[in-house]
């Protein structure tokens, strides 16, 4: 851009919209998605008004995860208008080309993709917009970061020395492209037998605890490998949706709790900044 002596136009606040959060990750399956949708659903419960952004072009799975697969309608001269699922506003590539052929998009496009995703959808007030990334680090975040501020990320990474090894690299992304990492949530933290009860370390455990204290970033809990987080994934039905009191759920909450509380105080931090200058 700058070679070409044209000045990128600074990243603009949705009007309406309090704070933008990106959920991220290093590796792809580490459970993003899954964390991004139970989330917002709790979020939701908690009386906050939210919006969620399938960023994830490339495995655009939001919309099975909320249960609906229609297409937006476009209102007025090119607004779309959000899908409504479980009090939840979202939108998706996925609802825009459905079925199983994958999107080929060039970095231009992709950057048209989430500027419309953000700027073209009619979100209204918003407490919380919840952007879900794609795995890895790049294109997407630095569209993101160019549009508009955000309030921070999550980086979410399950306990085994491979998936916390490209969280790392996230963490090392959103320091670079400067939002703030909220924290960090260990997903498929440990598994449960059924039939025995006893706890088994599937990924290792406790390594998202740890990476957390390293770079001094908050720790938002600890998620277990359950066969119903991955159902109610596939059906539409999240497990937040249960409440703040179920046990399958009960870490989503306080992972949506400790969100909420850090990003009034990121915003008041950065109030102060914006007044001095
Ligand atoms: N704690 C969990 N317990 C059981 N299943 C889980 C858990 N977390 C995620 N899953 C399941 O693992 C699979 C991958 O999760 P998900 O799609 O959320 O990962 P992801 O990191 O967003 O992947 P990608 O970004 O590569 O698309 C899904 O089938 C999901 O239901």
């Amino acid at each position: 851009m700058a070679a070409h002596g044209m000045q990128q136009p600074a990243p603009q606040p949705l009007p309406g919209v309090a704070h933008v959060v990106a959920v991220g990750s290093g590796k792809g399956g580490v459970g993003k998605t899954t964390v991004a949708v139970n989330l917002a659903v709790a979020l939701s419960k908690l009386g906050y008004k939210v919006g969620l952004i399938d960023a994830d072009i490339y495995g655009p799975n939001v919309p099975m995860m909320l249960g609906v697969t229609r297409q937006p309608n476009i209102v007025g001269e090119n607004m779309i208008e959000p899908i409504v699922s479980h009090g939840v506003k979202f939108i998706s590539v996925g609802l825009i080309s459905p079925g199983d052929k994958p999107m080929v998009m060039r970095g231009p496009m992709l950057h048209q993709i989430i500027r419309q995703f953000l700027q073209q959808v009619q979100w209204g007030e918003l407490d919380f917009l919840i952007v879900d990334l794609p795995p890895g680090t790049g294109d997407v975040v630095i569209s993101l970061v160019q549009t508009v501020p955000l309030t921070g990320a999550v980086v979410v990474s399950t306990p085994s020395d491979v998936s916390l090894q490209d969280a790392r690299k996230a963490l090392e992304m959103f320091h670079q492209v400067k939002v703030e990492v909220i924290g960090i949530v260990e997903n498929m933290s440990h598994f449960t037998c059924p039939h025995c009860q006893q706890v088994i370390d599937i990924f290792s455990s406790g390594g998202a605890e740890r990476t957390a204290a390293q770079f001094g970033l908050e720790f938002l809990g600890s998620l277990e490998l359950d066969p119903s987080i991955r159902k109610g994934g596939d059906s539409g039905l999240p497990v937040s949706l249960a409440g703040p009191d179920s046990e399958i759920a009960k870490g989503f909450y306080e992972i949506a709790r400790k969100v909420a509380s850090a990003a009034v105080e990121i915003a008041g931090r950065t109030d102060d900044v914006l007044e001095i200058t």
